[in-house]
């Protein structure tokens, strides 16, 4: 047994939304400005088994950069009711540490060497904006208006936080800007990663719906 280390990154609290038709004039009346428009390929691997995706933890290459994505406690799921909270590492030292630990595996020197398969590949053409800070907000919030190449269109509202402290009020300022925006939904919005699945890899998609990960 590999035992588990404390590795840190930003802790991310997202909560996805259905831009409908003129989303982006509402965004203009909330005082937001568009911060920058980009786009990029995301490629995520996994064991053939999906032992990592089935463990909630998501590991893709942004570009060519490494980033992993996993529930900041220790037994639980990154999914909180309709939001979602996730750490996020983009050191690739760490990344192979935490995916060694998580596939119980002495940590190889570089990623490259674990025998993952990518099983999920598409283009985003993000649009991102930033929201001027609400009375009494200690947190940036950021909207991401996100087009995939697969003809799928989500939104999300998206709070930095340091600390496992600062998540609740997170999760509550971005609730609040949901709510602001006319988007605030009880149940949990699929993301890019959901539908890609559902579309291109039915199996792997009901195991993770029967493992509660999406
Ligand atoms: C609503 C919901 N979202 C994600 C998950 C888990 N999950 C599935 S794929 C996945 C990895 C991709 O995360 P996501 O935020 O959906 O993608 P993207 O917006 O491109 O990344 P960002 O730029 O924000 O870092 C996760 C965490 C879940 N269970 N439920
Ligand atoms: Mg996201």
């Amino acid at each position: 047994m590999y035992s588990p280390t404390q590795l840190s990154g930003p802790i991310e609290v997202e909560r996805k939304f259905v831009p409908g038709p003129q989303f982006e004039d509402k965004l203009h009346r909330l005082g937001a400005k568009l911060q920058k428009e980009l786009t990029f390929r995301d490629s995520y691997y996994d064991t053939s088994d999906c032992r990592l995706t089935l463990g909630d933890v998501w590991l893709r290459l942004r570009e060519d950069s490494w980033e992993l994505k996993y529930p900041p406690q220790r037994g639980t799921r990154g999914l909180n009711g309709a939001s979602t909270q996730y750490l996020e590492l983009s050191c690739e030292t760490d990344i192979a540490r935490r995916v060694s630990e998580e596939l119980n595996i002495p940590c190889p020197c570089s990623l490259d060497l674990l025998e993952l398969q990518e099983f999920a590949s598409f283009v985003t053409k993000r649009r991102r904006f930033d929201i001027p800070p609400r009375n009494g907000s200690k947190h940036k919030v950021v909207v991401d208006l996100d087009t995939a190449d697969f003809g799928f269109s989500v939104g999300e509202v998206e709070v930095l936080v340091e600390t496992q402290e600062e998540v609740q009020s997170a999760l509550k300022e971005v609730e609040g800007i949901c709510k602001q925006l006319g988007v605030l939904s009880d149940s949990p919005v699929p993301g890019k990663m959901s539908t890609f699945l559902k579309i291109n890899r039915a199996d792997h998609y009901k195991q993770l719906l029967e493992a509660h990960v999406l």
